[in-house]
């Protein structure tokens, strides 16, 4: 079933927490709910549930106006953080639960929670109590009670986030399995940016109560709407410039910036794994030196200081090209950015920068 919202807008006690927010979410689509800390992803799931209201705005499931429906007409299945099973029933008896408070007969009930608990891959604990189970079950019986009565939206607020990183990663990659089993329209809350890629078809960012950007996770993260989401979507180096025309320059460096028009300061973005290192500047290069190699795995980071260029610049390096070129702390290198990607530099974005010491 669709989901879409339209204006919406929210306030805590005279704080606007969502200012104008639109969405539209196709029938069967995954999508996260991605943004930092207190950016009003949970208000957003709350509003779509019918558990929060509004103070404008209206919430459509399915072409329908549900605005005025509260959480138990809306029909939709919902997955908290913290595992809200009741601590006196069994596995069986918690999923059971839906079923029972809508007087479904027994003979629907038996069959539709084995059905579940297959599903979430718990037959084997249905007569366990919830304190006989760990973090990862506790919050898959959580789903199968959330699917019980086959709702057409799943709702999940950070369902992962009590649960250790390994736990974690096995059940989001049983959830997109789960998903395209039952292509359920899915709305996942996430402040974490790993789980969001790997999880869903799409993600929606957002930023201090408004969308900045929806879009496919290779979308956000190969074209970034915003600053903002090329901030947000891992680690980043900035350097200071202006554009004038269709460029962009920063010091002696040229780079393509179509439609950029007059000349105004801006940033120039480029990611640690874009840049290149060479032991003789190339044309488009800067010369840096290297402070510290950092091995990552399979790559290394290389920390360099580059003053002309902002001082500290990060590049990341395939581990074989950096043993091949024999990089060394208190090595003379030149860097060239492989891929840059320019925005204005506006003030509000100023006043950021310079809180995080770029
Ligand atoms: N019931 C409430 N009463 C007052 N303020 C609230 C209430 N619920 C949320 N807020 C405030 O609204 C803002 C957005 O909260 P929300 O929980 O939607 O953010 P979030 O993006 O989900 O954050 P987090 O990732 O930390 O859960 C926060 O400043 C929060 O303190």
């Amino acid at each position: 079933m669709s989901i879409s919202v339209r204006g919406l807008r929210k306030a805590f006690d005279d704080h606007p927490v969502l200012h104008d927010v639109s969405l539209e979410i196709p029938d069967g689509e995954l999508v996260a709910l991605l943004g930092p800390s207190g950016c009003g992803k949970t208000t957003l799931l709350r509003i779509i549930a019918g558990l929060e209201h509004p103070d404008a705005g209206e919430v459509h499931h399915g072409g329908e106006d549900v605005s005025a429906r509260s959480a138990r007409e809306r029909n939709v299945g919902v997955v908290f953080q913290h595992y809200a099973l009741f601590r006196h029933m069994t596995v069986a008896e918690n999923v059971a639960f839906a079923l029972k408070v809508r007087k479904r007969p027994r003979a629907e009930i038996t069959p539709r929670v084995d059905e579940l608990l297959s599903l979430v891959q718990l037959d084997g604990l249905r007569s366990r109590y919830p304190h006989q189970l760990s973090g990862g079950q506790r919050q898959r019986v959580a789903l199968a009670r959330a699917l019980a009565t086959s709702p057409e939206i799943l709702l999940l607020d950070e369902p992962f986030g009590a649960l250790d990183a390994r736990v974690r990663q096995e059940l989001r990659r049983w959830l997109r399995r789960l998903h395209d089993e039952l292509h359920v329209t899915s709305v996942f809350v996430t402040h974490d940016q790993e789980e969001a890629f790997e999880v869903s078809d799409r993600i929606v960012l957002m930023n201090a109560g408004r969308i900045e950007q929806v879009g496919t996770p290779a979308q956000v993260f190969e074209e970034p709407a915003s600053p903002f989401v090329m901030r947000f979507l891992g680690a980043v180096n900035v350097f200071q410039g202006h554009v004038e025309g269709d460029r962009a320059f920063v010091n002696e460096l040229e780079f393509a910036a179509p439609g950029a028009g007059q000349r105004t300061r801006a940033h120039v973005y480029v990611r640690p794994h874009e840049l290149d290192v060479h032991r003789a500047p190339v044309p488009g290069s800067f010369a840096a030196r290297i402070e510290r190699l950092v091995p990552l795995g399979a790559a290394v980071r290389v920390e360099l200081a580059a003053p002309r260029f902002g001082g500290a610049v990060e590049v990341e390096l395939d581990f074989r090209k950096s043993e091949a070129l024999g990089l060394a702390p208190g090595d003379a290198v030149h860097v060239s950015p492989r891929r840059v990607r320019v925005f204005p530099a506006h003030e509000r974005e100023q006043d950021s920068l310079t809180a995080s010491g770029l």
